[in-house]
């Protein structure tokens, strides 16, 4: 039997997921050593000492700030996520987030919570206790989207459905995205816009240097009085301090959020979920799986799909010999990988190569069996990152 591959899994990732990786030939688990890959959720592998055995990360889910990207594409390893395949949770949640806060619920459950329900009174405290909560209805409010993703399109399509009227900002749109958009969703050309005209602020942007505190001192200010702001993002993609000093003014009326911090902890009018976002049995059930697809695909064939490093390559299998390899966007690669495929009697029988930045990806499909000899010939091409050797079932050499 050929070495089952390894992967090692460092959150708690739906089984439905991991069925995919069947044991006949893949061991997955908490304490892997020397794993051929890296299954992950939250957890932060920025400090962890990545094993150089690992040629593929892949997170379940679609945030991938706690990864080293820019570090494994130096290395030739691809970093998948799930792009949309839990963003319906979170679109969820978001609404919840919205009627939290317009309807004052949390303070309302507190309230319930602490009633002396023995007394003779009850029903006249509820009544006239309940004045406190009075709300108002999202219908007629307008409601700005920063980012308009797998997340943020379907936020906007809800809040439309709802009857608020949406504004929404992403100078990198796709035209999907677009598409999938209501009409009725309005086009901002800034976040500054946006903060200016909407009553509800969310924020669906990745974390990068580039959306590091979007929103900040310099721009809260902009914001109508009482405007609830969201953040299902990341932390840090909002200055705590500016929010609490907006908070402390009066001028934000509420900070709804997915990420607990010591600046906002137990806040009156912060209401805080434990990164609850993405955890509905279904996202991550879909999240796993078109993980673990795509990881498996990647490890037995080489295709790569959804990997936010490097370009979306396939190639259907018709030869059992595949190389496959990662290496630097830059002139004369496939040149010098064909002349030494060549130069070892090779004969090409199928080929692609894609290029995204400064990453490119190549396929090779030849018909007859790869020696050690030309990998290592076709690893020592400077600007080569990784090379892969993939004999398919039947002319597997181990
Ligand atoms: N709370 C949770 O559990 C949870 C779950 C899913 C996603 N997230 C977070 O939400 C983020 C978005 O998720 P998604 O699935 O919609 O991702 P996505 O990649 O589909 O969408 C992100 C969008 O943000 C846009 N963008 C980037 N920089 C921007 C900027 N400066 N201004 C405006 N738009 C900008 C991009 O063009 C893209 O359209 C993730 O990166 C992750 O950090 C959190
Ligand atoms: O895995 C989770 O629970 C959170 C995932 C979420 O933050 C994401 O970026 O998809």
């Amino acid at each position: 039997m050929a070495e089952r591959l390894k992967i090692l899994v460092l959150n708690q990732i739906s089984p439905k997921g991991l069925a995919r990786l069947p044991a006949e030939h893949y061991i997955a688990g908490p304490d892997i050593a020397l794993p051929d890959a890296v299954l992950v959720r939250s957890a932060d592998m920025h400090k962890m000492e990545i094993p150089a055995s690992v040629r593929a990360i892949a997170r379940a889910g679609a945030g991938t700030n706690n990864i080293p990207v820019e570090a494994m594409s130096a290395r030739g390893v691809p970093v998948f996520n799930a792009p949309g395949a839990n963003a319906n949770a979170v679109k969820e949640l978001v609404i919840a987030g919205m009627l939290m806060a317009a309807r004052q619920l949390s303070g309302a459950l507190r309230f319930v919570d602490e009633l002396d329900t023995a007394h003779a009174d009850l029903d006249k405290t509820v009544e006239s206790g309940k004045s406190a909560f009075a709300g108002f209805e999202l219908a007629g409010q307008t409601l700005g989207v920063v980012g308009l993703g797998k997340v943020g399109c379907l936020v906007a399509d809800a809040a439309i459905k709802l009857g608020m009227n949406v504004l929404g900002y992403d100078p990198e749109i796709t035209v999907d995205a677009a598409w999938s958009l209501p009409s009725q969703v309005k086009k901002a050309a800034s976040v500054a816009e946006v903060l200016r005209s909407a009553h509800f602020v969310t924020l669906h942007v990745p974390l990068v240097q580039a959306t590091r505190h979007l929103v900040k001192a310099d721009n809260i200010g902009l914001m109508r009085p009482g405007t609830v702001l969201l953040n299902f993002s990341r932390d840090g993609v909002v200055d705590n301090a500016a929010v609490l000093a907006a908070l402390s003014s009066g001028h934000l009326g509420h900070y709804v959020c997915d990420f607990p911090n010591a600046q906002l902890h137990r806040h009156a009018r912060v209401i805080c979920l434990p990164h609850l976002g993405a955890c509905t049995r279904e996202a991550e059930e879909n999240c796993a799986v078109m993980v673990a697809d795509q990881l498996s695909d990647f490890l037995e064939n080489g295709n790569i799909v959804n990997a936010v490093n490097f370009p979306g390559v396939t190639m259907a299998r018709e030869s059992a010999y595949r190389v496959a390899i990662a290496n630097a966007n830059v002139p004369n690669m496939l040149g010098q990988i064909s002349t030494a495929m060549a130069q070892a009697g090779l004969n090409i029988h199928n080929m692609v190569n894609k290029s995204r930045g400064d990453m490119a990806y190549t396929l090779v499909d030849v018909d007859s069996a790869v020696t050690g000899t030309v990998l290592d010939d076709i690893g020592a091409i400077e600007g080569v990152l990784s090379v892969r050797y993939l004999p398919h079932a039947s002319g597997r050499s181990n």
